[in-house]
């Protein structure tokens, strides 16, 4: 007789969602330790800005490419191939004699960062039902956040105490362990081998009687054994053949819906990225003048923030399927109206405005999940991998363009560096973000009208 194994898709999601973890762990791993960079490689504040640069750049250049492979071999090669790179990434950087070498190690890091979360979240259909989704999603969000807790200040820690080397060989030494981890647990779907099972050749009951969320438990009913399943000839899901990227990449551009998960993914996220990657520091201490622990204490209020979203943002989107993309919406018009009554107030802004900011704004990141739960409805499932790349490059793209702008308009007012930081200068520069919101809603309304009407043409309803 079969046994359903309940825990199972919680156990793999639970491990895929520590490799999440893990990877962010990797992504932010510099973040609270620039002046020990610049001391460990005898750098200026540049050249350590150009670390953060190179590794998002990498990031989101690899999306759509490994969304490609993603598709070809599966999330938990992709998954395990990730960690594996972020291992390296980080021996290197724990061993590297000089800056050239470092920016190496950040370049391995950010190209096994880019194949993780993307493969998680396409391991996700494979295990849970349409209606968990949501909420599954958002939970891997919050643990990919506590896994940026443990970059911080642990991290400085471990450095201060044991030195450069042990503190990003413990970093690797946690990747390979969790890595080891994967390749006994990781499954692509129900049915499918571990890694290790496939290496030793053998297929364990547990990966034979595994069982999707989304498949009704069998009450009252004895099952047959199925028969040995060597015997049986391997039935894969047909593949779209003959198919090169760019005519991949046009199929599924002609799908609004698909259009749409880009434009919701770009138009909520980036504010954050862009205060908590770079200038969020600068604004608060350089611009309105706030203390540098004031401002460490404000900016944490956005990982809290963040998590509460997600833990809210799950099982409202899964409820109301129809309005998701509306209620991104409602979170972006939000986070852009507080963000321009700061911009447009007198002078510099009261506390209880930059509070407001700090707990809007962050809502931006869990509200692009909603992007993927609309990629997921529309794109076919053999381009799946390729669909969450694209989406995800979105949000990225915008932040690393805005980071890059608020740069630009800084210098261009000749206040570029911290003895020249001024309120005035960075109200300007941040107004760079209102084109971007303005652009990302346009799409969004356009591209939900289309899709709307996709679905009518093709009789189409929503999962
Ligand atoms: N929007 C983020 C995820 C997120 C969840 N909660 C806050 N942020 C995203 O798209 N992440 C991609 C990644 O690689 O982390």
């Amino acid at each position: 007789m079969r046994t359903a194994r309940p825990l199972l898709p919680w156990v793999v999601w639970g491990v895929a969602a520590l490799a999440y973890a893990v990877a962010i762990i990797n992504r932010s791993s510099l973040s609270a330790l620039g002046p020990a960079a610049q001391e460990h490689f005898g750098i200026d504040a540049t050249a350590l800005s150009m670390f953060a640069m190179i590794q998002l750049v990498v990031y989101a250049g690899l999306q759509v490419p490994v969304g490609v492979l993603l598709d070809r071999f599966g999330s938990t090669n992709m998954i395990l191939g990730g960690g594996v790179l972020m291992v390296i990434g980080q021996t290197v950087m724990a061993l590297a004699p000089d800056v050239s070498l470092a920016i190496l190690a950040r370049v391995l890091v950010g190209a096994g960062d880019a194949c993780t979360f993307i493969s998680v979240m396409r391991i996700l259909p494979e295990w849970f039902a349409v209606r968990q989704l949501p909420t599954v999603s958002q939970l891997t969000g919050l643990i990919g956040q506590a896994g940026q807790l443990v970059s911080v200040a642990p991290l400085a820690l471990l450095v201060s105490v044991a030195g450069w080397a042990s503190g990003f060989l413990g970093i690797a030494a946690a990747g390979l362990l969790v890595a080891l981890l994967g390749s006994l647990v990781l499954r692509n779907r129900p049915g499918d081998s571990t890694l290790a099972e496939r290496i030793i050749g053998r297929q364990s009951r547990t990966s034979r009687d595994a069982r999707s969320l989304a498949t009704p438990p069998v009450t009252g009913v004895v099952e047959m054994a199925p028969p040995a399943t060597e015997m049986i000839p391997v039935m894969k899901e047909p593949r779209v053949r003959g198919l090169g990227f760019w005519s991949r990449a046009r199929r599924l551009l002609r799908i609004p819906g698909v259009r749409l998960a880009y434009w919701v993914h770009f138009t909520s996220p980036f504010a954050a990225n862009v205060f908590i990657l770079l200038w969020g520091t600068p604004f608060l201490v350089g611009g309105v003048g706030l203390s540098p622990p004031a401002a460490s204490g404000l900016l944490s209020l956005t990982v809290v923030s963040s998590m509460l979203a997600g833990l809210l943002l799950g099982p409202i989107s899964s409820r109301f399927v129809e309005r998701r993309v509306w209620i991104n919406v409602g979170i972006t018009v939000a986070l852009a109206t507080v963000w321009i009554a700061v911009l447009l107030w007198p002078g510099a802004p009261p506390m209880w405005l930059l509070v407001l900011l700090l707990v809007v704004m962050p809502f931006g990141g869990p509200a692009s999940m909603i992007a993927f739960e609309v990629a997921r409805s529309h794109t076919p499932r053999s381009f799946a991998g390729f669909g969450t790349g694209l989406v995800n490059t979105a949000g990225f793209t915008a932040s690393l363009l805005v980071i890059l702008l608020i740069g630009l308009v800084l210098d261009l007012q000749g206040a570029g560096s911290p003895e020249d930081y001024s309120l005035g200068a960075f109200k300007v520069a941040f107004a760079v973000q209102v084109p971007f919101w303005l652009l990302g809603l346009t799409m969004i309304v356009i591209e939900a009208r289309r899709t709307k009407g996709w679905m009518q043409e093709h009789g189409r309803r929503l999962r």
